[in-house]
């Protein structure tokens, strides 16, 4: 069953355009996303369920507050510490575990192109993308440097997987969806297996200038339904506002223009960790017939910034429904089996296919 959200909904006032206009004369406008927090189970449920919306509709992009509630600090910083050795790793050793069509594996420095229809060189960075565990086992190889911490990585999918289950019920709360759990219930693993995916990510550090043409990641919405996405705040360097703000993660607005998403958003500057960044994905979109933005973003070389142009690493946990799951229409018009309607799975395999070109040439 689709669900029919409520559409009368409005999205809220919008910061004027005259103070917009004052900050944009003074330093870079940073993206007005704001922060909520889903750790408190003490607060009004609904309203933190109305709040989530709100920002899903006006951003796309939501901050959660990071308590080390949902997610413990330790084992963010403990995932990082591994995606160091992973990527530190002698090439043989990541290239035996190279990317496979299901979408599991090592992606080599620029074999991945986001925005194909722009980009004319892949994107400068290498990642490492993690399949679904069954009973805290990988499904695909391991590089030896990391086969150790195989039940670490586990638990660290086990809790973003709880993490957006809680999200996505909050959010089937503030939509009104009927019946309210349907997005929770698309997203248990006792509906299916599904193209849920853990991805390290590792760009290099910027060359100075930046190569003509390149991004560190093309222009995108995401393909699942709902991501996670943790980063580190660049060293030696404030990101809330400025010339140098953010880390080059930026989304596109409604008006076109391109804003900074900083990793530390303004009152969070002495928060004892960054707050988890979560943004709606392509399914989620379609589910909710767009009423739920998926926002446009990319990580560009932070040129002309004094700081975040080194090396920089994120984790993103991109949630898909069971792969069975349907109803998804794309705006790229593709067709599932059963005519226009495709399912979860249909819809990843056709997003792949259109940034693998490598991996898929032999293919029509
Ligand atoms: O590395 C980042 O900050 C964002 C990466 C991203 O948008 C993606 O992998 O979909
Ligand atoms: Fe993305």
């Amino acid at each position: 069953m689709i669900p029919s959200p409520n559409l009368s909904l409005s999205p809220p006032p919008s910061q004027s355009d005259l103070s917009r206009e004052i900050k944009k004369t003074n330093m870079t406008q940073v993206a007005n996303i704001p922060i909520i927090d889903i750790s408190d189970d003490a607060q009004d449920q609904a309203q933190v369920a109305r709040d989530l919306v709100d920002a899903a509709i006006e951003h796309g992009f939501i901050y959660i507050k990071n308590t080390g509630n949902d997610i413990p600090l330790k084992a963010i910083d403990a995932a990082f510490e591994l995606s160091k050795k992973l990527f530190a790793a002698p090439l043989e050793e990541k290239q035996s575990c190279a990317i496979q069509q299901n979408n599991r594996g090592w992606t080599a420095m620029q074999y991945e192109t986001l925005d194909p229809k722009n980009q004319k060189v892949g994107d400068l960075k290498e990642a490492f993308n993690f399949g679904e565990f069954i009973n805290h086992k990988a499904q695909q190889p391991l590089p030896p440097s990391i086969a150790s911490h195989e039940s670490q990585i586990s638990a660290f999918r086990d809790l973003c997987y709880h993490l957006t289950l809680k999200l996505n019920t909050l959010l089937g709360i503030g939509l009104q969806v009927t019946p309210p759990d349907f997005f929770t219930k698309a997203h248990l693993r006792t509906t299916g297996p599904s193209g849920t995916t853990l991805r390290l990510l590792h760009y290099p550090p910027a060359p100075t200038p930046p190569p003509p043409d390149t991004m560190r990641a093309g222009a995108h919405s995401d393909y699942g339904s709902l991501t996670l996405l943790f980063r580190l705040p660049p060293p030696n360097q404030p990101d809330t506002a400025g010339a140098g703000a953010g880390d080059g993660l930026e989304i596109l607005t409604p008006s076109g223009t391109w804003e900074p998403v900083p990793v530390c958003p303004s009152g969070t500057e002495a928060a004892e960790a960054p707050p988890i960044l979560v943004n709606v994905g392509d399914l989620l979109s379609y589910w909710t017939g767009g009423l739920l933005r998926s926002t446009v973003h990319r990580v560009v070389f932070p040129e002309g910034r004094e700081g975040g142009g080194g090396e920089r690493y994120s984790i993103a946990y991109f949630c898909h429904p069971a792969g069975g799951v349907r109803g998804f229409v794309g705006r790229e018009g593709g067709k599932g089996s059963n005519g226009g309607v495709m399912t979860a799975d249909e819809h990843l395999q056709m997003r792949l296919k259109a940034s693998y070109l490598e991996l898929y040439k032999d293919e029509d």
